[in-house]
């Protein structure tokens, strides 16, 4: 209904509407006629004929079991029939196009007004309200309808992605942004920097949808810099421009059913033809995110000088089947056959026998990018939590009157500020070091945030969901984000092992300690 036909009222007339047969309610200032919607109501009819109802404000009894955007589904956007005369309304929508939330602990603090910051500059915090405008508006309504149906994210979406340049400033600073306009020009090529990257990553997993999320060109932040750092130039001549544009897809199939992550142990054996012209590429892969859909993918292959990475295309011999995981189809995990493919050797990236230095070589980048997502994800949780607690009564007190509650809350928020701020700490790190230097010096830093982070991030899931209760495990309503959280977290501990799906964490905490034990100076004694 549009506005314009929506009556303005007084409470005293709302009042008269108080009988079964002529039922109207007050929510946030808007009048609701739910007379014939209430034999229809998903929570009962019942519900409307309680002492405090019918005729009068139920803003509080709506907002202890519905989330606000329930009275945006057009189905129940239909019921508002006026409005009080002389009130706005006070509830702010969760998404609201850009804005930077109110509740405490719910951004970062370099976002709150107030704060400072040594790291961010007047540039980044334009390019945040851009990029975070443009999830919001872009990214978030389709991620919430592709979650629910499972199929890949809107090509809709992509293509507005590659009009602003999102999945090439994805790929992090370099030369691949150089003649781009980022943003619509709101930062230069060359001044494009981790804390930018950080920016993007942090404000597409706000969107809450764990496999939309990975469906987003997970497989590209992965599959691709292989391509832009080891394949010939003709090869991205050619596929770089296709995949940045969002017009084809790449992932990275490294994985198998018998090795996980172990590279040394792959079963994926590429041979040359006798020609020496063609690779042909035989074996199966695992756990592909994006697979579903890939047009390239990045291949980890037994070849006769050991492991070689090679840029395998979608032709005959390649067939792709999806995996069910705990998180949504919308991330196109596939199990991936290659049946003697024939693949150009120009396909080969880096040295035959160097794919494990092709691999490292992303790996330092590819766990940040895990870091940054996990931390917001995070905060995202807490601020659900800080909200519910607020807004939820049970005894007749709100939930934050009870001392468990808010020590929960302490602990999440605890966790969500150290690991933004070591974050912070790192990412300033990587834009002052050289490629090296960041090899050097900051493997084990990463490592150790990863761990960190991935632990911090379980605790929290698993902590929301005792302030939930059975809602933070029921998959719509009120506890809807915080029951996909709970059951899609796992897999962010399980990604970025060094060479081992299982115990990921710990593989991790150990290489950053080994790391850190051959920087140990020689004559450092108790
Ligand atoms: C325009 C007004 C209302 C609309 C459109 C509406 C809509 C809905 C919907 C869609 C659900 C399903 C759960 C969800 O998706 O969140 C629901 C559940 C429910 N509603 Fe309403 N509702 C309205 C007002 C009310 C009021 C005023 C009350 C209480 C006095 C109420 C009590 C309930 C209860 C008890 C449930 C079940 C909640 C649960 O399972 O956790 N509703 N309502």
């Amino acid at each position: 209904m549009a506005s314009k036909e929506l009556k303005a009222l007084t409470r005293e007339e709302v009042a008269q509407h108080n009988s079964e047969s002529d039922l109207w309610i007050i929510i946030d200032s808007k009048v609701y006629d739910v007379t014939r919607f209430r034999n229809l109501h998903p929570g009962g009819a019942s519900v409307f004929l309680e002492e405090d109802i019918p005729g009068q404000d139920a803003t509080e009894a709506f907002f202890s079991l519905h989330r606000y955007e329930v009275l945006e589904r057009p189905q129940y956007k239909r019921l508002q029939v006026g409005y009080i005369q002389g009130e706005e309304p006070q509830i702010n929508p969760p998404i609201d196009s850009g804005a930077i939330s109110k509740v405490p602990y719910a951004e970062p603090t370099w976002l709150v007004e107030g704060y400072h910051s040594p790291y961010f500059t007047e540039g980044h915090r334009k390019f945040q309200i851009a990029v975070r405008k443009f999830f919001d508006e872009v990214v978030y309504p389709d991620a919430q309808a592709r979650e629910l149906d499972g199929k890949r994210p809107s090509q809709s979406v992509f293509d507005k992605m590659a009009e602003v340049e999102l999945h090439a400033m994805r790929m992090g600073p370099g030369k691949h942004l150089k003649g781009r306009t980022l943003m619509n020009g709101l930062v230069k090529p060359e001044e494009f920097d981790y804390f930018h990257e950080l920016i993007i990553s942090q404000e597409l997993c706000r969107c809450g949808s764990r496999g939309y999320g990975d469906g987003m060109q997970a497989g590209c932040v992965i599959g691709l810099p292989p391509v832009l750092n080891f394949g010939s130039e003709a090869l991205k001549a050619r596929v770089v421009p296709e995949v940045l544009s969002g017009k084809r897809f790449i992932c990275l199939a490294i994985s198998e059913a018998h090795a996980g992550s172990d590279v040394f142990g792959l079963q994926t054996t590429a041979t040359k033809t006798e020609d020496g012209k063609h690779w042909i590429v035989t074996g199966t892969k695992k756990w592909i995110t994006n697979g579903m859909w890939a047009d390239y993918f990045t291949v980890g292959c037994k070849t006769e000088d050991g492991f070689t990475v090679i840029l395998v295309e979608r032709v005959d011999g390649v067939e792709t089947k999806p995996i069910k995981t705990s998180y949504s189809p919308a991330a196109g995990t596939a199990f991936v056959t290659f049946d003697n493919v024939k693949v150009p050797v120009e396909n080969t990236l880096g040295e035959e026998g160097g794919g494990i230095f092709v691999m490292l070589s992303n790996f330092n980048h590819e766990r940040w990018v895990m870091c940054c997502t996990s931390a917001r994800s995070q905060r995202m949780i807490v601020e659900e939590c800080m909200k519910w607690a607020n807004q939820r009564k049970a005894f007749g007190k709100p939930l934050n009157s009870q001392a468990v509650v808010r020590a929960k809350l302490a602990a999440m928020i605890a966790r969500a500020e150290s690991v933004q701020n070591w974050l912070e700490n790192l990412t300033y790190q990587m834009c002052n070091m050289s490629y090296k230097e960041q090899a050097n010096k900051l493997a084990g830093q990463i490592a150790f945030l990863k761990m960190y982070s991935t632990r911090c991030a379980q605790q929290t899931a698993t902590d929301a969901v005792q302030i939930f209760g059975g809602r933070g495990v029921t998959q719509t309503g009120m506890g809807r984000f915080i029951e996909h959280y709970h059951r899609t977290v796992p897999f962010d501990s399980l990604l970025g092992g060094a060479n081992c799906k299982d115990a990921a964490e710990d593989v991790l905490a150990d290489l950053g300690v080994r790391q850190a034990m051959r920087g140990m100076p020689k004559n450092a004694r108790l």
